[in-house]
């Protein structure tokens, strides 16, 4: 099967990735535990991205702990039907940002192209209020990568590979944020 040799492949070259994706958990561990919260912003299967890692974080992952702050602001369908229509579409997550957000809080940007105009405006809304910003990307990176205190880039060009990958690293994220914060 030629598709998943290249999907066995792909994985294989996440290796590279392994030290961005510890440091990038190491900042949201850091994030919440100075009491900070993480925010997630994506379109499309990205978007379900977003709300599943939430979720880990507000639920549980794998191991039994307090609920841990972070919200996807993909979810709420009044906020985005609002600012969409209000301002455009362009600015359905700075909005958010601005209106949730505090200094120290991490904001996660996730975009198969790195360029969706919402995900660079709400990366761009962060740092200029004082909040770490963490991407997750695919192809060459993007716009993305220049927005991002760290920017991870799966080496892949087809949109639903880069989005696998891109949830392997989140539930990897979730085991490492629940590691640091229950270690002793
Ligand atoms: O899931 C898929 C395709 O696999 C689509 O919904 C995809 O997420 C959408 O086309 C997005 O709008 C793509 O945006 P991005 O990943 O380039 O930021
Ligand atoms: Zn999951």
């Amino acid at each position: 099967m030629d598709g998943l040799r290249a999907h066995r492949a792909l994985f294989d070259r996440l290796d590279a990735l392994g030290p961005d994706i510890a440091r990038a958990a190491t900042l949201m561990s850091d994030t919440l535990r100075a009491g900070r919260k993480l925010m997630l912003m994506g379109n499309g299967g990205s978007a379900a991205d977003c709300q599943h890692l939430a979720a880990e974080f507000t639920g549980r992952f794998s191991r039994e702990r307090a609920p841990l702050a972070a919200v996807a602001l993909t979810t709420d369908s009044s906020a985005l039907t609002c600012i969409g229509n209000d301002y455009g579409f362009d600015q359905v997550f700075s909005r958010q940002v601005a209106g949730l957000g505090a200094p120290g809080d991490c904001v996660i940007g996730i975009s198969t192209s790195g360029n969706s105009p919402n995900v660079l405006r709400g990366l761009a809304q962060a740092r200029q209020l004082g909040m770490t910003t963490v991407g997750l990307s695919g192809r060459d990176g993007g716009a993305m990568r220049e927005l991002c205190d760290l920017c991870l880039v799966v080496p892949h060009t087809d949109t639903a590979r880069i989005q696998e990958a891109h949830i392997f690293i989140g539930h990897t994220w979730c085991a490492l944020v629940e590691q640091a914060l229950l270690a002793p």
